[in-house]
């Protein structure tokens, strides 16, 4: 295989498989939990996204790379075209990786992948991987850019489910982004991606971001109007004091919203179960069904763990549920002001279908 960065490129799958293609990025060995996406475009969104810290990503669209990295924008602090400062994913597999061809392009996938120390790989079957994933369940697996990877087993010793990897994607310390409007919120921010800051921004909140395990006292301090528990990586069952806070701040009765974790830590804080889904919801044209008009919305979506029907906790209802494997993507509490998705409502990538979720937040403080 002629290979135009000319260097191989390895993936190793924790059932053994090996596979080799073209190497691209930073040359060097990561590991991490094999997902796949769908997603047609938004590849540096995808990557930028802190919900993907510990995955090695497949992006199953043929060819990548085409419209180049945009140059970072920002509005007080929140970035306009990236999920987070940085490329969060341990390592990126594409079919094709192409350099850039549009305007605004700032640098190549390649060089961008360069700068960040993570290595990608290109020109394998990524469909065979797919088909994988989706036989077996998702795995662990090793990802080289340019180097043999000898006695891959020895990479593969730590367990994505095991490690909490909120250390690397919370902020140690509140940010504050000053909006416009008179109203205050607390977002628990345990990798939050800029485009939910965004879309609270854009209605006038000023948002304070705590670190992920900020106690409910210290949220209170801030006499926030509501608080918003966001996105983030990893297994939501290994954050038992994030739960332990939030059932705190229930007592305050303070209005809540959960998006994608957040909507996790809810349903365990009401005594419901959160599992791991085979092979998750990575897309941006997953079906949700509003069980209050029977709608059903094309949404994004980035997720491993889900609250299967049977584990619905018993003080809330199913606000939306997926159609394809039933998985509940929303709830509202039959009494408190608290309502939670499963799904991305800001997108980035992806439609702008359910940007609504937000204002229903801000009815729900006003309300309060
Ligand atoms: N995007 C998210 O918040 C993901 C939540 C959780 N880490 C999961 O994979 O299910």
């Amino acid at each position: 295989m002629i290979c135009k960065r000319d260097k191989k490129g390895y993936i190793y799958l924790e059932d053994g498989t090996l596979i080799e293609g073209c190497g691209f990025g930073k040359s060097g060995i990561r590991s991490g939990e094999v997902v796949f996406t769908t997603s047609m475009n938004g590849y540096p969104e995808s990557l930028t996204d802190p919900s993907y810290k510990g995955q090695i990503l497949v992006i199953t669209h043929p060819l990548v790379g085409n419209y180049g990295v945009p140059k970072k924008q920002d509005i007080s602090g929140i970035l306009k075209n990236f999920e987070s400062d940085r490329i969060q994913v341990e390592g990126l597999v594409v079919v094709e990786e192409t350099d850039p061809h549009k305007w605004n392009s700032d640098m190549s996938l390649n060089e961008w992948l360069t700068s960040e120390g993570v290595p990608g790989v290109s020109d394998v079957d990524t469909r065979m991987i797919v088909k994988k994933v989706r036989s077996y369940g998702v795995m662990m697996g090793v990802i080289s850019s340019g180097v043999k990877i000898d006695e891959p087993e020895k990479y593969l010793e730590r367990k994505y489910d095991e490690i909490d990897f909120t250390e690397f994607t919370s902020p140690k310390v509140p940010i504050i982004h000053q909006g416009k409007g008179k109203d205050l919120i607390v977002l628990v921010d345990c990798g939050i991606k800029h485009g939910i800051l965004q879309e609270l921004y854009l209605r006038g909140f000023t948002i304070v971001r705590v670190p992920c395990k900020f106690s409910a006292d210290k949220i209170m301090d801030y006499m926030p109007k509501g608080v918003v528990f966001g996105n983030g990586p990893g297994n939501p069952n290994l954050f038992s004091s994030l739960v332990k806070n939030y059932k705190d701040l229930v007592e305050y009765g303070i209005p809540i919203m959960g998006i994608c974790l957040g909507h996790q830590i809810t349903t365990l804080a009401f005594g419901g179960k959160v599992k791991k889904m085979k092979y998750g919801h990575r897309a941006i044209n997953k079906p949700v069904i509003d069980v209050t008009d029977n709608k059903c919305y094309i949404t994004t979506h980035n997720h491993g763990y889900g609250v299967f029907k049977e584990d619905v906790p018993q003080d809330m209802k199913v606000w939306f549920y997926n159609p394809d494997d039933m998985i509940v993507e929303g709830l509202v509490h039959q009494k408190l002001p608290i309502i939670t998705v499963q799904f991305h409502p800001e997108a980035r990538p992806g439609p702008w279908d359910v940007t609504w979720i937000f204002d229903k937040f801000r009815v729900m403080l006003n309300g309060h």
